[in-house]
């Protein structure tokens, strides 16, 4: 018997929605998706008429759904932003060349301007250095510091003041679960902002705050977007891995508990009194950071000195000190520009051609009903 769809009773129901588990068809789960992201936007008051905002674009499945969204969403509500693609090139061969592909051909499908950062040009090392010093073992301490600041640096050449993010509840629940582990007071109050206020009055959101990421990867697949999904090839994270595998046991039991997390994360209230991290200006590079040296100027440091693991985990005081106490890097060795000195690009972004402008994408063959295997999804499946 067909079993017709929950919402509109009219068409043919052809999924169960992760989130909710209700039998709905194609039409009505592009809507309460697409719906559900403007009212998260709504009543957040996320953006502000005439806003310049950077999509920070990795070409991955939560990026490319984000910049699908927002201008879908800034096209139909007219919310009025001036919206751009922000890519950072890590310099991760075979991996994130092939992702940045993807992103040149998504700006000519959304047709917004794209403008890439990369690590080589900001701090000097690209991230196949910065292995090839380190090794597999923390080489993602090194990446998610780096990144932030290069967004940052990017939003600042765009003249952008706000940026988005691919961030979904299941991250945010991962991120909220960690910091209970760890006891990171601080960083679990944080954590479940939609917005947080970055370097030089740059906002940061997350407009997939409450959007599921099997959610995504259904809508990109049923959308037939155009996004690369490859693991990243260096070691994953971890930490967050055991956090992770512990969130999907759990979405597998009861779709509700990614939701549920946030919400309990949200309704933690912190004890007055509790100390916590002053902000202040990094001394080298004027970034934001709680010491005098921000994060990644430490572990610049260590590898300028050939040390690279000093920067890594918590510094103990003495660790720290001797860090801060460096003399001041040799000029002829490379050096950050400091953040109060980037200037904003005269130009647009141009049109960055991808490699073979020939390279047309196809979308994966469509399979009625079926079991979607994402190489990001942590092997477990989106079915429907
Ligand atoms: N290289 C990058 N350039 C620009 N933005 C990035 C980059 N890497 C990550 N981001 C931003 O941070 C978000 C979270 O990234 P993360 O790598 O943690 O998750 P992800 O699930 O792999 O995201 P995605 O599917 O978009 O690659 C991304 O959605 C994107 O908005």
């Amino acid at each position: 018997m067909v079993k017709l769809c929950v919402l509109c009773a009219k068409k043919r129901a052809i999924l169960k929605r992760p989130k909710t588990g209700q039998q709905i068809c194609q039409e009505c789960f592009f809507y309460v998706f697409e719906t559900e992201i403007h009212h998260t936007i709504k009543d957040t008051n996320l953006f502000q008429r005439g806003e310049r905002v950077a999509i920070g674009a990795s070409g991955g499945k939560d990026s490319t759904v984000l910049a699908h969204i927002m201008k879908t969403l800034n096209d139909r509500y007219d919310y009025g932003l001036d919206l751009y693609l922000l890519s950072v090139d890590e310099g991760i061969t075979g991996y994130r060349d092939d992702s940045l592909e993807t992103v040149k051909r998504n700006q000519q499908q959304y047709d917004l301007p794209l403008k890439i950062v990369s690590y080589h040009d900001l701090y000097g090392w690209s991230m196949d250095e910065i292995v090839a010093e380190v090794g597999r073992k923390n080489n993602c301490t090194y990446c998610g510091v780096f990144r932030r600041q290069a967004l940052d640096r990017g939003a600042v050449m765009l003249g952008v003041n706000h940026i988005v993010t691919g961030h979904n509840a299941d991250d945010i629940a991962e991120t909220i679960l960690m910091n209970i582990f760890r006891g990171d007071i601080a960083r679990l109050g944080r954590c479940t902002e939609i917005v947080t206020q970055g370097e030089s009055n740059i906002r940061r959101s997350k407009p997939f705050k409450y959007t599921y990421e099997k959610e995504i990867v259904m809508y990109a697949y049923f959308k037939k977007l155009d996004y690369f999904s490859t693991e990243c090839i260096y070691s994953p994270n971890a930490y967050r891995g055991h956090a992770r595998t512990f969130l999907k046991d759990l979405e597998a039991i009861r779709p509700s508990a990614i939701v549920d997390i946030i919400h309990s994360g949200e309704a933690f209230e912190i004890k007055s009194g509790t100390k916590m991290p002053t902000q202040k200006t990094c001394e080298r590079c004027g970034y934001m950071s709680s010491n005098l040296l921000c994060k990644a100027c430490c572990l610049l440091e260590g590898l300028h000195r050939g040390l690279p693991q000093m920067g890594i985990g918590k510094a103990s005081k003495a660790k720290r000190e001797e860090i801060e106490n460096a003399p001041p890097i040799a000029d002829n060795v490379r050096k950050v520009q400091h953040f109060s000195e980037i200037q904003r690009d005269e130009d647009q972004p141009q049109l960055v051609q991808p490699k073979d402008p020939k390279d047309v994408y196809t979308p994966p063959p469509r399979v009625p009903g079926g079991i979607l295997h994402d190489a990001k999804l942590d092997k477990r499946d989106v079915s429907w």
